[in-house]
């Protein structure tokens, strides 16, 4: 695991976007597609901000997967993808098509918006027992909840399914679909972005006592883990 701490948020942003960028030219290189699992919530906004400044401005290979997502209609402030919609793509902020985001079912159960994203993402990976995708950028709620897998929950020990449905999310809207830690955990590049003191006590819970809480799990079996905090967040790290 590497922890990268920087100074500001503007830091965390310029720092995660220049990651995805060498990632993404390198996943080109070796396979024409580079497949990125975006998380909702403030990574949104640091996206947001970040993607329209990099060098690349052709996107045309990048294929955007939802680590997790809420299941409201995409014009809900809720959704995940209606974020990304308003923010990268309607306002033309840069060259990404909706066709390129892997987007959830509508109007379906958990249960079957689920196993239909699971089924799409399989069209990716043909033959393979787990997806393997490029990177993953996550999210570290207040309690510790990576993606949609908060603590104490059942969905934590699931070993089977890839996307898994939650109807119970202590974080509103209850109902959402997640990827699930085998397949987090078998990404080649989990990375972190994380910024404000109020994420301080948390991050310490987690990288210095290694509570085991959720985004305590992404521990990728052969991939990298990243995070980058930035100065408040990372408040007490430096002393350890
Ligand atoms: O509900 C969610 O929360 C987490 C964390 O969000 P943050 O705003 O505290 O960074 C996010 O990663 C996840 O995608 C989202 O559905």
């Amino acid at each position: 695991m590497t922890v990268i701490v920087v100074e500001s948020k503007d830091d965390v942003i310029s720092k995660l976007c220049e990651i995805i960028e060498t990632t993404a030219i390198e996943s080109i290189q070796n396979k024409g597609l580079f497949l990125i699992g975006f998380s909702g919530g403030s990574l949104a906004t640091f996206l947001s901000k970040g993607l329209p400044k990099i060098k690349t401005k052709d996107f045309s290979q990048w294929r955007i997967f939802f680590c997790d997502e809420r299941l409201v209609p995409v014009d809900d402030a809720d959704s995940t993808y209606g974020l990304y919609k308003r923010s990268l793509i309607d306002s033309g902020a840069v060259a990404l098509k909706e066709e390129q985001f892997i987007q959830i079912k509508q109007g379906v159960s958990a249960e079957d918006a689920a196993t239909d994203y699971a089924s799409q993402i399989s069209k990716f990976f043909p033959g393979s027992s787990l997806p393997t995708f490029d990177m993953l950028l996550l999210g570290m709620g207040p309690d510790g909840h990576t993606c949609s897998l908060f603590p104490g929950h059942p969905l934590l020990n699931e070993t089977k399914r890839w996307v898994a449905p939650i109807t119970d999310s202590p974080k509103p809207p209850p109902s959402r679909v997640t990827l699930t830690f085998p397949v987090i955990n078998n990404a080649r590049v989990c990375v972190f972005a994380t910024a404000g003191k109020e994420k301080a006590d948390m991050l310490k819970r987690i990288l210095v006592d290694q509570e085991k809480l959720p985004a305590a799990r992404v521990q990728p079996s052969t991939g990298k883990l990243l995070w980058i905090v930035d100065r408040e967040a990372g408040i007490h790290l430096n002393k350890h």
